[in-house]
């Protein structure tokens, strides 16, 4: 894989333009360390860049690369991951997405995807991780085709922002937008960028009906987003256990074995146990009691498939702090940091973003709620 970085102006034009090659060919197949110094090595030859564009040619699994930045402090200290991009083919999209997956591509660097009978389909993949997406060759499809491609994104990942376009004219902003350097104002941006893709994904939240496990079904490889929302009124009260929490969905994949009660659970009806809304409801309630869960006839917790996380994001409101957390997530690897502060109370809530297969929105709300929220 080639690195690009260019030196945009302030005029947007190209000041530098230069290509690197990594010596063993691919920066996938690389260590992780040999992809972040060939960056550092750019770094201190150009001096510092506004923005890196790292374009994943060829191949079809970007979340190795995108996590190599949470994990290499070096260079998180020069340079921050400010989101993936995807550019759809509107024309071949709902066909890309309808292939069977290729072992040879969708699995590589995915330690999730290494024990899975049936890897996750490349296109899939792809938007399922983007933050935001180009929708090209708008101009060749009818309205109904796009309306169906638009369908096919938001169920698989309806916290990306979509743009459409024509030969790929967007403007610059959309691509670069957000790219965070250490400038509080920078940050900021960053942030609003998050909290917009947040809100996205709460008014656009594709719905479709649980299986019978509880866990939601999609046609494209399984996957779909789940969009957590809690008020003021149900804030993480320790940071420790929301590592916690998070590490048992991405690390050991094993909340529906620590709570088979919500692992069972069918969404059918306004129970909520908390102030707090998925996607799927939008009902509030009081209390916490279980007493109402739905039971239907449902595989045996041990027989159901553990949820699988692509993308996680979202913004934390965590008890009596006066900033907020953000959480940034690719397959297994997540970052929490300080955001900025609330603005105001009643800005203050959480909110998830979770994108990935076999999603238990019940689980993941009422283990969120017992292992974050309750004393
Ligand atoms: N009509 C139309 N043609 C386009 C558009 N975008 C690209 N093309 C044309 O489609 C052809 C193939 O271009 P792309 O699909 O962008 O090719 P590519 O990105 O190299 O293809 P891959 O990287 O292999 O997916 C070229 O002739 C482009 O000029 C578009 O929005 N509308």
């Amino acid at each position: 894989m080639m690195l690009c970085p260019r030196a945009v102006g302030e005029n947007g034009q190209l000041l530098t333009d230069e290509w690197m090659e990594l010596r063993n060919g691919c920066m996938c197949c690389s260590s992780k360390d040999a992809g972040v110094s060939a960056i550092e090595k750019l770094m201190e030859k150009k001096g510092r860049f506004d923005h890196v564009l790292l374009e994943t040619a060829g191949l079809a699994d970007p979340g190795p690369i995108a996590a190599m930045f949470w994990i290499d402090d070096d260079v998180e200290s020069t340079l921050a991951l400010d989101g993936i991009l995807a550019v759809v083919d509107a024309q071949r999209c709902l066909q890309q997405l309808a292939q069977s997956p290729s072992t040879s591509t969708s699995a590589k660097g995915s330690s999730a995807d290494v024990a899975r009978p049936q890897a996750i389909n490349e296109a899939v993949r792809q938007i399922a991780l983007a933050d935001r997406i180009i929708l090209n060759k708008t101009d060749l499809v009818s309205p109904e085709t796009l309306a169906q491609v638009l369908d096919a994104i938001t169920i698989i990942n309806s916290a990306a922002t979509v743009i459409h376009a024509v030969r790929s004219v967007v403007p610059v902003d959309f691509v670069l937008r957000g790219t965070a350097d250490f400038d509080p104002d920078m940050q900021a941006q960053r942030v609003a960028a998050l909290e917009s893709s947040l809100k996205h994904s709460l008014t656009h939240g594709g719905v479709h009906a649980p299986n019978a496990d509880g866990t939601s079904a999609s046609a494209f490889s399984g996957v779909s987003t789940v969009t957590l929302e809690f008020d003021a009124s149900c804030p993480v009260l320790s940071l420790s256990n929301f590592h916690r929490w998070i590490q048992l969905l991405l690390w050991e994949q094993t909340l529906h074995v620590q709570f088979p009660q919500f692992a069972t659970h069918v969404e059918e009806h306004d129970d909520q146990d908390c102030e707090c809304t998925d996607h799927h409801h939008h009902g509030h309630g009081h209390g916490h009691s279980h007493s109402h869960e739905q039971h239907r006839a449902a595989p045996l917790v041990e027989q159901q498939p553990p949820m699988e996380i692509l993308r996680s994001k979202g913004i934390i409101y965590q008890l009596d702090s006066p900033v907020q957390l953000t959480l940034q997530g690719v397959c297994e690897t997540y970052d929490v940091q300080p955001g900025l502060p609330w603005r105001d109370s009643l800005t203050k809530a959480t909110r998830l973003v979770i994108v990935g297969r076999y999603l238990n929105p019940t689980l993941l709300r009422q283990s969120f709620v017992a292992m974050c929220c309750t004393k």
